[in-house]
């Protein structure tokens, strides 16, 4: 077993590790969970001896009752991240708060929270019943109040008749179920869950992903989600952080995610299948590639003036690129013309893969579509859902949003980046502050960035 595997497996066995955090008692509308708590991240680093950088300047808002969701590529330090949350990693440096108070040297177990693993790790000898209480007994909560509590989740999770099972009668969404209950019980006012889901089949995930989100609104608790998994993150997620290499790319809502990615990594990562990028020349306003042009419109078509010559990555979800002829996408000089290189009929809809000027695109058709390989064909794109990026920065060429703006990081985690506008402005900004107030030199015409509270 790799160091690796050792430390993931040493921090799954909560029970020791987090005794039950003082209940507090108070309610606050929610079925069983403490105070308020959001949780706030200011200027957090994380090294791992001398070279390992693994979390870089992270800051975040996470509000009281927020399903907030880490998703990033392996080895991006989500769990990094959701550890010094836990209090499981020191913090290198920055400052960490769950609801007023600065815990960056309070123990786990003073933190008012439960974390809830892959391996859930329940006590073979012990039934479900026992396995939820086993916490409140070590901390020697009154027999009524525990038989309540535990009676309480296991009716929020549906397991009151598997309560006299042992670990070894449940399937695993069950025993997933019971370790949900055993934070649960411990009514923390922030759960911490890092990837609870992926050692179940892909049924079984569909399922507990719709019961957590129930447990969710039910609990009214704060929630950090650790996943790698974008559809997890995008079904479930208020907010979404999307990660890369330690640095967030992206907080937003995950319908902003997907309409307004600010960067190449972000618009790659989220969707399925991937967005596809085309190197294009810019001329009079359109994007050129090989013998197709496709117009910008609306205010991408403002921003791409600075591009005027220059290439950039054109990005086309494949959902938004039909086949001329059987698309409801108006018929125009819109079109990529290619050759159809590989046709995946699903039924319901068909995935072609069309080689347009030696770059290849992929387009997600509706029904079965009367194209083979070798077939020429002509692509409509939705110009309204066209993205780009400068290829540089690889920074999306348009980042407003409709709801005016909404901020997030450059490639370096540093702040914005406005490429075209004489010399790139790097605008640095803080918890909540509007990016004007930090960069009053910001050029005209400049979204403005800020890192409010979630809508
Ligand atoms: N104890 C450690 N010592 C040294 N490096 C570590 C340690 N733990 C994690 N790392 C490194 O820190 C980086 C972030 O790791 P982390 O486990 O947070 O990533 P992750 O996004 O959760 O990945 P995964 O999805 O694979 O679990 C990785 O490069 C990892 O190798």
């Amino acid at each position: 077993m790799s160091a690796r595997q050792q430390r993931k497996q040493q921090v799954s066995h909560p029970e020791p590790r987090f005794p039950d955090p003082s209940f507090t008692g108070k309610s606050r509308g929610g079925e069983g969970v403490g105070v308020m708590a959001e949780v706030i991240l200011e200027h957090v680093n994380k090294y791992y001896g001398n070279k390992q950088h693994a979390v870089k300047d992270f800051n975040l808002e996470i509000a009281d009752r927020e399903f907030m969701v880490f998703v990033g590529p392996s080895g991006c330090g989500k769990s990094t991240t959701l550890r010094m949350i836990a209090g499981l990693e020191d913090i290198s440096d920055g400052v960490l708060r769950i609801g007023d108070r600065v815990v960056n040297d309070v123990p786990p177990k003073d933190r008012d929270i439960a974390m809830v693993f892959q391996n859930y790790a329940l006590y073979p000898h012990m039934n479900v019943y026992e396995n939820m209480a086993f916490g409140l007994k070590l901390r020697k909560t009154p027999r009524e109040e525990i038989d309540k509590r535990v009676r309480d989740a296991a009716r929020i999770l549906q397991i009151e008749h598997l309560l006299g099972r042992k670990p070894k009668e449940l399937s695993g969404g069950q025993r997933q179920r019971v370790a949900m209950g055993r934070a649960i019980v411990r009514e923390p006012s922030v759960f911490l869950m890092d990837e609870p889901l992926s050692n179940l089949d892909a049924k079984l995930r569909v399922e507990m992903r719709s019961q957590i989100s129930q447990l969710h609104r039910r609990l009214g608790a704060t929630i950090i989600y650790v996943t790698h998994d974008q559809v997890e993150a995008m079904t479930l997620g208020n907010r979404i952080v999307v990660m890369r290499d330690g640095v967030i790319m992206q907080v937003d809502t995950p319908m902003n995610l997907y309409d307004f990615p600010q960067n190449r990594f972000v618009a790659g990562f989220i969707g399925s299948p991937s967005m596809n990028f085309l190197t294009a020349r810019v001329q009079n306003g359109e994007f050129v590639i090989g013998q197709s042009q496709v117009a910008a419109m609306g205010r991408l078509a403002e921003s791409l003036r600075a591009y005027e010559g220059r290439e950039v990555f054109l990005g086309i979800r494949p959902e938004h690129v039909g086949l001329v002829g059987h698309s409801d996408l108006p018929q125009g000089r819109n079109v990529l013309r290619g050759e159809v290189v590989v046709v995946e009929s699903l039924g319901a809809q068909t995935d072609l893969i069309v080689d347009v000027a030696g770059q290849q695109v992929t387009a997600k058709v509706e029904g079965m579509a009367p194209v083979q390989p070798g077939d020429q064909v002509e692509l409509l794109i939705d110009q309204t859902r066209l993205h780009a990026f400068d290829t540089e920065t690889e920074l999306a060429i348009d980042r407003g949003t409709p709801s005016g703006t909404r901020g997030q990081m450059d490639t370096q985690g540093l702040g914005y980046e406005y490429p075209g506008q004489g010399q790139p402005q790097a605008v640095s900004f803080g918890q909540g502050a509007p990016a004007m107030a930090t960069a009053p030199n910001a050029p005209a015409g400049v979204t403005v960035i800020t890192t409010d509270a979630p809508r």
